[in-house]
């Protein structure tokens, strides 16, 4: 079944409305012509992924793998914001069960968005830090607007990036290049990101990028959908399967990592120091 019909299109966006308590965190359209969807994530204010906006992108990727869809754009309802990357004060002083649900689901996303059947690219109109990069990293093209960031951050903030993440970019930017920017933590601006081919093309405009989003995934057009889709697990299915192997692990390090007090103190002064919202004392 695929979403070219507009059956399925009110299916889907039943789904969706079904699934939300409080209106979707993520607005998903079918282009009833070419068939592309675009997930339009809209948590206000920056996309800042909590457990909410993650298990809702979670079920939209598994609605979508379901419903054979032919191509994904993936972009922000925020035109200064792509996403902001992890909910920073849900992780400050955390419950520890929450913190749980949150990195499993972080992981499913990727598991889903970077090993999905149909082609995937991010428009990215705003800057994208740390799990922005993530999703974006995680689509097969990016198309990235003027005058934003972009990048793993993570080492600024104290921590490193999981492994399957370090894979993600190095796939992308190749060894040399991520080693410098994971160690550094980062955050490239639009033009220095295509120089190193973290994005692949920049636009003007979302209009213009959307317009480029389109072209790509057109390029698969007469290329039969399985043979795209077991090239694209042979190319990404062993930094998979890693992640998979390692899921129940990796959270309980990341639980213990997350609730320590050393990892508490410094996320708590990268908030004071880097974000107006204020933690309250
Ligand atoms: C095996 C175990 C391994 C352990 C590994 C540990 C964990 C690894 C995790 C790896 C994956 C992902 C990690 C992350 O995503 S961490 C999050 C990092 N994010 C950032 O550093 C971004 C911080 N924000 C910014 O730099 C800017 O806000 C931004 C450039 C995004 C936008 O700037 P702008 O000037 O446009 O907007 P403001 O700064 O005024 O922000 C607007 C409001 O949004 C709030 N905000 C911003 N970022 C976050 C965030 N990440 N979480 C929550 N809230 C955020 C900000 O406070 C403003 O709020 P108010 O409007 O209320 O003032």
């Amino acid at each position: 079944m695929a979403f070219r019909t507009a059956r399925n299109l009110a299916y889907f966006s039943n789904y969706i409305r079904n699934y939300s308590t409080n209106g979707p965190l993520v607005n998903v359209t079918v282009n009833e012509k070419s068939g592309f969807a675009t997930a339009t994530l809209q948590r206000p204010s920056v996309n800042s992924l909590n457990l909410e906006l993650l298990t809702e992108i979670s079920h939209t990727l598994q609605q979508l793998e379901k419903n054979k869809c032919r191509g994904l754009i993936l972009t922000s309802a925020s035109n200064k914001v792509f996403s902001a990357g992890l909910d920073l004060f849900e992780l400050h002083k955390p419950n520890a069960d929450k913190i749980k649900q949150m990195w499993s689901t972080l992981q499913e996303v990727w598991i889903k968005l970077y090993g999905s059947s149909y082609p995937t690219v991010a428009v990215v109109n705003g800057h994208a830090p740390a799990g922005g990069c993530m999703l974006a990293l995680s689509c097969e093209y990016r198309v990235m607007l003027n005058n934003f960031i972009i990048g793993l951050n993570e080492a600024q903030i104290g921590f490193s990036a999981p492994m399957w993440l370090i894979d993600g970019m190095r796939n992308t930017i190749g060894s040399r290049q991520a080693e410098f920017a994971l160690t550094a933590g980062t955050l490239f601006k639009t033009e220095e990101a295509l120089k190193i081919g973290l994005v692949d093309e920049v636009a003007q405009s979302k209009e213009e990028a959307i317009e480029k989003a389109e072209k790509f995934l057109n390029k698969f057009a007469k290329i039969p959908p399985h043979a795209r889709s077991m090239t694209k697990a042979a190319l990404r299915g062993a930094n998979i399967q890693a992640l998979v192997r390692n899921k129940d692990e990796e959270v309980r390090s990341y639980v213990d990592f997350v609730t320590d007090s050393q990892f508490q103190d410094s996320l708590g002064e990268f908030i004071e120091l880097n974000l107006k919202q204020k933690l309250s004392k």
